[in-house]
């Protein structure tokens, strides 16, 4: 077997360094694209989405029907009442109440449902965005948002939003359009009726208001409770053994208990404010709507003779105004009925958003939208790739110095590379470096000549296979976790080779539970090669923790695996090291 040992000079440490120019210690440059993006003014999704805007518009469109359905029914009572002519002598204008009524239904319907749709499809994407720039995130960063509270706001959390779109802006719509034309056919039958109506709204608005705000901030605290307790749970069921062997059991419930207990003191909070802010609009509406009535009864009964343009009220026109007084504070309750989720709905937006332009900021493979993916990636047609590494420099924001300040390497289409160095050294950063989940300070990678950016990792790192020490697994089947969604017969082959004898219908319990330490990285070889597009294949200590006769079994795994790829390997194990085509010594 040829070996080579070219000691490399991974660049001398240099505690004393300031982060260069342009380097991860600075927010402006540590991921420049996505950061600019999230700097951008963010318009607000309403105005992003005209679909929403449209549902909007065709609903407070049905809602303004009724006021010509309101006039109608005004003047055929009116008639009916006066003339007692008999029923024909209101056919016109039933008829034409019962199409507006049509009209307006088909109206609310399918606005309704183009809202819920927008919504809908908007969240989805937003959700999306959260969820590629989390993923994004390399694995390192010990700034990742708590795995427990990222997945509560992604699955339950965000759904408020949904509502709040689809049901609070087209409520706020209504009431800002359908409102003035009401006042304004009410005044125009009597201006004292379009004052009282007038005058109850801005208590109204004033209370919603105070509650809006108190609201919102109950909302937050809750969400922030919420998320707090998913994490907790999460990290309590990862550490179940250890909270086990330590007797600690009691106290982790307690916590939860007590957590879950906040949790729902808050969500009581947030409840017990929409309640109010519902009973204070309905006092309120009633108020109004009761003081209408009173001025239009005591006017018809001619005890006031005041409040019109100069006329008396007649029955017809006192019917339209009593119609048309519920309607004006029928939006307004509305409103106030979602004014909860308005508050909960801008809370989860928001932290949503932060989620999405956080991790976007903080990812270094985040690929910017409008830098251009490269054309043809690397590795194609099952060519194992090259692999060029050129004055790379690296500090991990945060980190003492730079791992890699003018590190070299190149490795041939096919060779097969182990990364030795003392534990520091760096040898991991690198792999992740190449991987492109790191995004180096200056220098260059390049994978079969194609730079890693962050606009062409996503499509570089199709192929690209990880294997680290302690791989993951679903609690799927062997093959399942072999094959990772792709064609099966090639999961089935990696699987007979790498794991003989062993059935592949075998269930994996969660995080690997029930496999050895050989047989889970044998497994996570045999996903590796049951990838055919990954010609490069990346080893983090794939023989750590392992005994020796095991751990030369997974170097023959690795090695078979390796075939006709590319392999660069990180590792302390001198015996793996020396079965590979070449040592690379990484100096800390
Ligand atoms: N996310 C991080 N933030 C700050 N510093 C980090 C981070 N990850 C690693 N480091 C530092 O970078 C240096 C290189 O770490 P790395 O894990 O790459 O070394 P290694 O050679 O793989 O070590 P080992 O053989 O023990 O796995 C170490 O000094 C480590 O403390």
């Amino acid at each position: 077997m040829p070996r080579s040992h070219i000691p490399r000079d991974g660049g001398p440490r240099q505690p004393e360094s300031s982060p260069a120019p342009g380097g991860p210690g600075t927010d402006s440059t540590a991921a420049p694209a996505p950061a600019s993006r999230a700097s951008r003014p963010r318009r607000p999704a309403w105005a992003a989405e005209p679909a929403l805007r449209r549902a909007a518009w065709l609903q407070a469109g049905a809602a303004l029907l009724w006021l010509p359905q309101a006039w109608l029914l005004a003047r055929a009572l009116g008639t009916l009442v006066a003339g007692g002519t008999g029923v024909e002598a209101v056919a016109g204008e039933a008829g034409l109440i019962l199409l507006l009524g049509l009209v307006r239904a088909v109206l609310d319907i399918y606005g309704g449902r183009l809202a819920f749709r927008s919504a809908r499809d908007r969240l989805g994407r937003d959700r999306a965005r959260a969820v590629a720039a989390l993923a994004g995130l390399p694995p390192l960063d010990p700034g990742r948002p708590a795995a427990g509270a990222a997945a509560a706001l992604v699955t339950e959390q965000a759904e408020a939003v949904l509502a709040y779109w689809h049901r609070f802006r087209p409520a706020k719509l209504r009431v800002v359009l359908v409102g003035p034309f009401i006042l304004l056919a009410v005044g125009w039958v009597s201006w004292l009726a379009a004052l009282l109506l007038l005058l109850t709204a801005p208590l109204i608005f004033l209370f919603m208001a105070l509650i809006g705000w108190r609201a919102k901030a109950a909302s937050e605290a809750r969400l922030a409770e919420v998320a707090d307790m998913h994490g907790l749970l999460l990290d309590r069921l990862r550490g179940l053994p250890t909270i086990r062997a330590l007797g600690a059991v009691e106290a982790a419930a307690l916590r939860l208990r007590s957590l879950s207990d906040t949790v729902r003191r808050r969500t009581m909070a947030v409840l017990r404010i929409a309640f109010l802010s519902s009973t204070v609009l309905e006092l309120f509406s009633a108020l109004g709507v009761a003081m209408v009535a009173v001025y239009v009864g005591f006017h018809l009964l001619g005890e006031l003779h005041f409040g019109t343009w100069g006329g008396e009220l007649g029955l017809e026109q006192g019917l339209f105004i009593l119609l048309l007084a519920p309607a004006w504070f029928e939006p307004l309750r509305e409103l106030a009925t979602l004014w909860h989720d308005r508050a909960s709905g801008e809370a989860a937006l928001a932290a949503l958003q932060k989620l999405g332009d956080a991790s976007a900021a903080g990812s270094a493979a985040a690929a910017p939208a409008d830098e251009a993916t490269p054309a043809a990636p690397a590795g194609a047609a099952g060519q194992p790739p090259a692999l060029e590494v050129r004055a790379l420099r690296f500090a991990h924001p945060g980190g003492v110095g730079s791992v890699f300040d003018g590190f070299d390497l190149a490795v041939a289409p096919g060779e097969r590379v182990a990364l030795l160095g003392p534990s520091g050294s760096g040898k991991s950063t690198l792999l992740a470096l190449i991987a492109g989940l790191l995004r180096p300070e200056a220098g260059e990678i390049r994978i079969d000549g194609l730079p890693m950016t962050p606009a062409s990792a996503p499509a570089l790192r199709h192929h690209i296979a990880w294997v680290g020490h302690r791989p993951h697994f679903r609690a799927v089947s062997l093959h399942a976790n072999a094959a990772f969604g792709r064609p099966g017969t090639l999961a089935d082959a990696a699987l007979a080779r790498l794991l003989p004898g062993v059935d592949p219908a075998r269930r994996v319990g969660e995080g690997g539970v029930g496999l050895s330490g050989g047989e889970a990285l044998r497994l996570a070889l045999a996903r590796a090669v049951a990838d055919p597009d990954a010609g490069l294949i990346l080893a983090d200590e794939p023989t750590a923790h392992l005994d020796a006769g095991t751990a030369d079994d997974v170097a023959d795994a690795l090695l078979a695996a390796a075939e006709g790829r590319t392999l660069l390997v990180a590792t302390h194990d001198p015996r793996l090291a020396a079965r590979l085509d070449r040592i690379v010594r990484i100096v800390p």
